[in-house]
């Protein structure tokens, strides 16, 4: 089995043994050097529609929690930006560090946020989620920063829901959640090619990664840190430090949408 982790035994300096793409040509995240990047006037601005009735559920998937969406119809989705078509939105979920100095996956020029969050969208050219996870233009990730400062009143439905899946394996109900309403004011953002974060670290990723943050305070922090890696009856682990860090750009160039 392909079990894999963020332990010294099964984290990312491993992945690459049983997931050799770890080491491919555009894999992620990246650290961005604004003063690196390319504004690019054609890129459009980023379409987001999102249908709070599509939200299904909440899981604990052993890396990460994930809040996954109906995804059967075009009720969800984000299009323009660096992307041509349409994608469908299905789930969110987010990387964190056991203290605020660290646990965003990208960073910006070496700057490390204490928490990043991810909605992933699938290419609605492919017939699911899952065809279009293995397709160069496949997914479109929204990478947003959170960053210490005053209690986010956006994020507290989310984690008032940590409570009742703390362990491996536990999932409930989520509805009636517009994950718009966890976006910063600017969607000014950078986009690259790359990958996803976490095995099978396919290489099918366009990232849209925003400038500004949103904010979260050090006991919303605790409770991201409360949930475990470990399923009922096994010795407990924090589910801290899920980031895997920057990778390699190997030439790839990194787009602003703004100046
Ligand atoms: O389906 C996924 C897309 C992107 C990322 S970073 C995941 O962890 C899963
Ligand atoms: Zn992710």
């Amino acid at each position: 089995s392909h079990a894999w982790g963020y332990g010294p035994h099964d984290g990312p300096e491993k992945w690459g043994e049983s997931f050799p793409v770890a080491n491919g040509p555009r894999q992620s995240p990246i650290d961005i050097v604004p003063t690196q990047t390319q504004h690019d006037p054609s890129l459009k601005h980023l379409k987001l529609k999102y249908d709070p009735a599509t939200a299904k559920g909440i899981l604990n998937n052993g890396h990460s929690f994930q809040v996954d969406f109906t995804d059967d119809d075009n009720s969800s989705t984000l299009a323009g930006g660096p992307v041509t078509g349409i994608y469908r939105l299905r789930q969110f979920h987010f990387h964190w560090g056991s203290s605020d100095d660290k646990g965003s996956e990208h960073t910006v020029a070496g700057t490390k946020f204490p928490c990043e969050l991810h909605l992933v969208h699938w290419n609605t050219k492919y017939p699911s989620f899952g065809e279009a996870a293995s397709k160069p233009d496949g997914l479109a990730v929204v990478g947003v920063f959170l960053k210490i400062g005053s209690a986010n009143p956006r994020l507290q439905k989310v984690l008032d829901a940590l409570d009742d899946i703390r362990s491996k394996g536990r999932q409930t109900t989520f509805t009636n959640f517009d994950p718009k309403t966890l976006l910063p004011a600017s969607l000014d953002f950078w986009t690259y090619d790359g990958s996803l974060t976490t095995p099978p670290l396919l290489e099918s990723v366009t990232w849209i990664v925003l400038k500004d943050p949103i904010s979260v305070s050090p006991a919303q922090m605790a409770k991201f840190r409360s949930l475990l890696f470990t399923p009922e009856g096994e010795a407990p682990c924090c589910m801290v430090d899920n980031f895997r860090p920057p990778q390699p750009l190997k030439g790839r160039k990194v787009r602003a949408s703004f100046k």
